[in-house]
């Protein structure tokens, strides 16, 4: 026998709001979804924002309401929507009458990447990402200490292939050098703005490197993985571990120099930072090295003496050669029936159409091939449409 779904929630769009908005117990007690000893009410606007679904929670201990950080972007508020509890800490929400990019989605809500950001920024939290077909690579995270070339061989991937890697734009807080564009290379920012973003939970990762902020946004990410591209991630080591620690499954590489001479003088010769700002990178250099070599976090090495070399293995451990063309991925929504009621077997959710004249095809939803997870996507739902009775 299949399970029914925590609770199903119609005619939201009628002004039928189920006590959603407001600071006490919401009127019906069906449409929250419990797990632990919290409640999890799904449903109106978030913090006012007509644009998306709200999210808020009560805790049966402490009797308390409280608004949540939501990290990611989430659904736009909808019809009405069936709510399924999976393993792991994570809500499945299949939303009615919604636009194929829009009718799948996953609550993270007590996960090992919410508990972090939760200690991170001292309050309650919770991140959607989307549900979509097509099993994406994974992003890619590219360490290492200034100089040695990763900025050189993320250009090279990126303009050989345009089409299937995409880069994540950071934030910092240092000036721009002269070549640098605004949105291109970074989001040059103030660092009181960058700080109040950061406490909003605006970020998944971010570490003070040579005395300036930098960080990567959850909506870097998402802009990439949007469009189908692999996301490369240009980040330092304490960055690499913070992505380790999050839902982002990525795989992660550290570049490392010939010798500590050779660092220099390429430092020297890019011409962009001054002497100080040298010594600074110089100084740092050892102790990042010292930690992508030994910290775990990196499963790939490279060595980047020869420029070409170096480029050719790094395309080798990305799985791409000569002989398979290569392409971007194409990221495809989900086409739900209109009316439908969903049951959960297993892994499984069944979605059957239901409705006068529709054609009562089934679909299947396979959860067990799931990957990625907030921010971003959640890729690799396999889905097969049951013929029509
Ligand atoms: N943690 C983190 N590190 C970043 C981010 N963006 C850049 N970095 C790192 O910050 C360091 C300095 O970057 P940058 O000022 O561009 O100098 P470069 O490494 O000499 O090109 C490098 O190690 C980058 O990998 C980010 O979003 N998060
Ligand atoms: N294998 C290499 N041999 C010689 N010079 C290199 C090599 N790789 C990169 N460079 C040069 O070294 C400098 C630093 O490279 P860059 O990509 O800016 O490093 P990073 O992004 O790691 O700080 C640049 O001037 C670049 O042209």
């Amino acid at each position: 026998m299949g399970e029914a779904p925590a609770f199903f929630v119609d005619h939201l769009e009628n002004g039928y709001t189920n006590g959603f908005g407001v600071k006490s117990e919401p009127k019906n007690r069906d449409t929250s979804v419990l797990i632990g000893d919290r409640s999890f009410v799904i449903g109106g606007n978030h913090e006012g924002n007509p644009l998306f679904l709200g999210v808020q929670i009560h805790d049966k201990v402490t009797n308390k309401w409280s608004s949540p950080s939501v990290l990611g972007t989430g659904p736009k508020p909808c019809k009405g929507y069936s709510a399924i509890v999976l393993p792991k800490g994570r809500i499945l929400v299949i939303k009615k009458g919604s636009a194929s990019d829009d009718s799948i989605w996953f609550l993270e809500v007590d996960t090992p990447f919410i508990r972090e950001q939760k200690k991170l920024l001292g309050r309650e939290v919770v991140a959607w990402s989307k549900g979509v077909r097509g099993n994406a690579e994974k992003p890619i995270v590219i360490s290492g200490p200034s100089g040695v070339g990763k900025g050189t061989l993320i250009s090279m991937l990126m303009k050989e292939f345009p089409s299937m890697f995409g880069f994540s734009v950071s934030h910092t807080t240092r000036a721009p050098r002269c070549m640098e564009k605004n949105g291109v290379h970074y989001h040059f920012t103030d660092k009181t703005v960058m700080e109040k973003e950061i406490k909003d939970g605006k970020f998944l990762e971010f570490a003070s490197v040579h005395g300036n902020l930098y960080g990567t946004s959850i909506e870097s990410v998402e802009v990439v993985t949007d469009s189908g591209k692999r996301c490369i991630l240009d980040i330092d080591v304490q960055g690499a571990r913070s992505v380790k620690a999050s839902s982002l499954d990525a795989i992660f590489i550290f570049v490392c120099p010939p010798s500590m001479k050779e660092l220099e003088d390429r430092l020297r010769a890019r011409g962009t930072e001054t002497e100080e700002q040298i010594q600074k990178r110089l100084r740092n250099a050892d102790a990042e090295i010292k930690a992508g070599k030994s910290s775990g976090i990196f499963e790939h090495k490279l060595y980047n003496d020869n420029l070409e070399e170096c480029y050719k293995t790094l395309k080798n451990l990305l799985g791409i050669n000569d002989l398979a063309p290569v392409n971007g991925v194409e990221v495809e929504g989900i086409n739900l029936p209109k009316e439908h009621t969903v049951t959960k077997m297993d892994d499984k959710i069944l979605i059957q159409e239901t409705g006068e004249g529709t054609k009562n095809k089934m679909i299947v939803l396979d959860l067990s091939s799931i990957n990625g997870g907030a921010p971003g996507r959640t890729r690799g739902i396999v889905l097969d449409t049951v013929k029509s009775s």
